[in-house]
Formats: structure tokens, sequence, C-alpha cells
């Protein structure tokens, strides 16, 4: 968190750059680097997302290319929406920080708080799946209270975070109203949100909706919108600029 806090102040971004790698290896093989250094200037974090690179085989070296050519100050989140046993967890924790070398993780947390805490290294960032920028009727379900499942595993993520004090959300760019009500229940936490682009979510209201008031709290992921780009660091420098317009009017 404080490798994200001191590299959004300093470069000025919420911009999450997706790494959502397609074409052929050779051509990836040759983008990867070049990508992340046309678009480093404009991102607070990069997010590397795992299928995309164990499709090809040669995957986790891949990866360790991606965290080896990553500017030093500039978070790395593997998108791997790790979800197992603590036993099988602590695996995965071991794969993605360990053998990758990132900073941080996405996890599910719907087999409950023991597929989350493995990743809660010190050091370390977890960002856990609450309202994903899919239509998943299992999310959006009630329990007997009235309250929705996202609703419920925001709690439970606030209540993580109190503890361990490194677990932030996923939540979806596509519903800015779901994202604003789990602001109203955590309203500390860092959100990670996909669905800007390719997906089509409303850049404004989930800005309005989520923005803490010091400018923060929002880390807002492109994916295919920046690498399929004709021009990727243009789509990455346009998309920070349209964010921070949204930062400066809400504060
Ligand atoms: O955890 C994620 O990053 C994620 C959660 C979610 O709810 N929706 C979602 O699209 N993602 C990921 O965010 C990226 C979105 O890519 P684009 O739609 O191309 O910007 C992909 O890597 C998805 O797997």
């Amino acid at each position: 968190m404080q490798k994200l806090l001191t590299r959004v102040a300093q470069a000025n971004t919420l911009l999450c750059v997706g790494l959502d790698p397609t074409g052929s290896d050779e051509d990836v093989t040759r983008r990867l680097p070049q990508v992340i250094a046309e678009t480093a200037p404009y991102a607070a974090a990069f997010k590397p997302n795992l299928a995309f690179f164990l499709s090809r085989g040669n995957g986790t070296q891949l990866l360790r290319q991606v965290v080896a050519a990553v500017p030093d100050g500039i978070p790395v989140i593997l998108d791997g929406k790790f979800g197992d046993i603590a036993n099988t967890a602590m695996h995965y924790a071991q794969f993605a920080y360990d053998v990758v070398g990132v900073d941080a993780v996405t996890v599910n947390p719907y087999m409950g708080a023991d597929a989350v805490v493995p990743f809660a290294r010190p050091g370390k960032f977890v960002f856990a799946l609450a309202k994903t920028s899919n239509h998943s009727p299992i999310q959006e379900a009630e329990l007997a209270s009235g309250e929705p499942v996202s609703e419920f595993t925001a709690k439970l993520l606030a209540d993580l975070d109190a503890t361990h004090g490194n677990i932030g959300l996923v939540a979806g760019a596509t519903d800015a109203a779901a994202l604003s009500r789990l602001r109203q229940l955590c309203p500390t936490q860092w959100f990670l949100v996909p669905g800007i682009g390719a997906q089509g979510g409303d850049l404004a209201a989930v800005m309005k909706a989520g923005l803490l008031a010091d400018g923060g709290g929002l880390l807002i992921n492109a994916s295919r919108s920046i690498w399929q780009a004709e021009d990727s660091a243009a789509a990455a420098r346009e998309l920070m600029n349209e964010i921070n317009e949204y930062r400066s009017v809400t504060a």
C-alpha cells in the first residue's frame, strides 16, 4: 500500500494498466516490454492477468519478464483470482510472491477468509472480488436479511482489513450504484475497478461513487483498450487525464 500511495502521489495517476497480451508468441514477447515502457509514465500500477500468460506455455517466464520490465516503484498486481483452502492458497501465494515477485494479487474470497489470508503477507496487498464487472446472479442474490451477497462479502473484507491492513476490494465499473454501496461499507479501503474501456463502464459515475476525499481509493483498470490501441501510450495518457479531471471535479 505504501508503494502504491507513493506512486500515486509522485506520478499523479490512478490508472492501472492491464496486461492481457494477445497476439503471436513473437508479438507478445516483443510488445510486452514496449507497452510497459510506453505506458509506465501514466501507470499507478500494472495488472497482468494470469490466464493470458499461462495460455502460452512459457507463462511463468513471461510474467517474470513483466516484473523485471516494470520500473521500480510501480506496483504489479497479479490477477489470478486465486481461491482455494488455506493450505493450497499458500502455494499460490508462493507462486505469486516468491516465484513471480509481484506486489499484490487478486483473490476470489467465496471459499471464505482462509482463502484470502495466506495472500495477506506483510508488505504485500490483496484485492478480493466483491462485485465483479460481469453479471453475477450469485453476488446479486439476497441473503435472508435482504442484504446482497456482494455487500455481505464487502463487510467480511472490511473486517479482514481491520485485522491485516492490506486488503482491498475488486468492484466492477459496470455498476456504479453497487460500487457506491460498497464504498459506504468500506469507507477507506482501495478498490481495483475493472470494466472501463472494452466493457463500457461509466468512468464519471464510478469516480463519483468511489473516490475518497483525499483523491485516492480507486485504481481504474483498462486492459484491451490499452493493449489493442494503435498507440498504447496515448490511450493510457488520455485515460489517466480523464480520470484526473474527475478527481479535480470531485475534490
Ligand atoms: O479482477 C479483475 O481484474 C477483474 C474483475 C472483474 O470483475 N472484471 C474484470 O474484467 N477483471 C479483469 O480486468 C480485466 C478487464 O479487461 P478489459 O475489459 O480488457 O479492460 C481482465 O483482466 C479481467 O479478467
